[in-house]
């Protein structure tokens, strides 16, 4: 199972969480996040060694800043986290950078409007994937846990990370959810101790049982 662990900004943190057993770390470059990392802290990030995938996190951001990150902060994905369109994620998948596109999820979700994107996908393969997130105003990082079980409608094939409030008390939950394509997990705001630090010996535990 993949795991990504979202909104890292303090250096100290990220270089505890590089010892885990994860796969990607995300940084968030949406100002409006309270886990935004600014330019100033970006260079920080930035001269980290990052033995893990990095993921650069954007909402409704211009291709040009987005490509301005790539190299600085040796992004290997791109999560666009807002209301892109299919047209804008080709014009980075043109460059050759993997990309997370996440969907709010709400009872009501209609799976057909994701066409598009399983179209781009299959002229790209295993270059986009899909993470279905909990519904906010706020884009992400809401903490709350939306019902898995509206996935059952998802038939595409473009694999996915499940996101949005999970938490430590949900291995069992994880261990039974089943989907053809149930990629892995994205874990953020109930590992946090203040906005953009982890607790990680709150993530070792949860990730110890996980892959037990
Ligand atoms: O985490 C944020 O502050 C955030 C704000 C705006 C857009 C995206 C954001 N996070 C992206 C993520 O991938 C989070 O991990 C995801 O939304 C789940 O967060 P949480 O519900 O806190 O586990």
């Amino acid at each position: 199972m993949m795991i990504k662990v979202c909104g890292m900004r303090d250096i100290h943190n990220i270089n505890q969480l590089q010892e885990l057993d994860i796969d990607f770390m995300g940084i968030i470059r949406y100002s409006k996040s309270k886990r935004f990392v600014d330019n100033s802290q970006k260079q920080e990030v930035a001269q980290q060694t990052m033995n893990k995938g990095t993921v650069g996190v954007y909402v409704n951001e211009t291709v040009d800043n987005i490509l301005k990150d790539i190299i600085p902060l040796q992004l290997d994905v791109v999560q666009l986290h807002g209301d892109e369109n299919p047209a804008f994620a080709k014009a980075l998948l043109e460059i050759d950078i993997k990309i997370f596109k996440a969907f709010q999820i709400t009872e009501d979700f209609n799976f057909d409007t994701l066409k598009e994107w399983e179209k781009l996908a299959s002229q790209y393969v295993g270059k986009l994937f899909f993470v279905f997130d909990t519904a906010t105003p706020n884009y992400g990082g809401s903490g709350k846990k939306f019902n898995w079980s509206i996935l059952d409608s998802y038939k595409g094939e473009v694999p996915f990370l499940l996101s949005g409030g999970i938490s430590k008390n949900d291995v069992t939950m994880i261990k039974e959810f089943k989907h053809n394509m149930f990629l892995g997990i994205d874990l953020n705001s109930k590992f946090e101790t203040e906005p953009g630090v982890k607790n990680i010996e709150e993530i070792k535990t949860f990730i110890e049982k996980l892959r037990k």
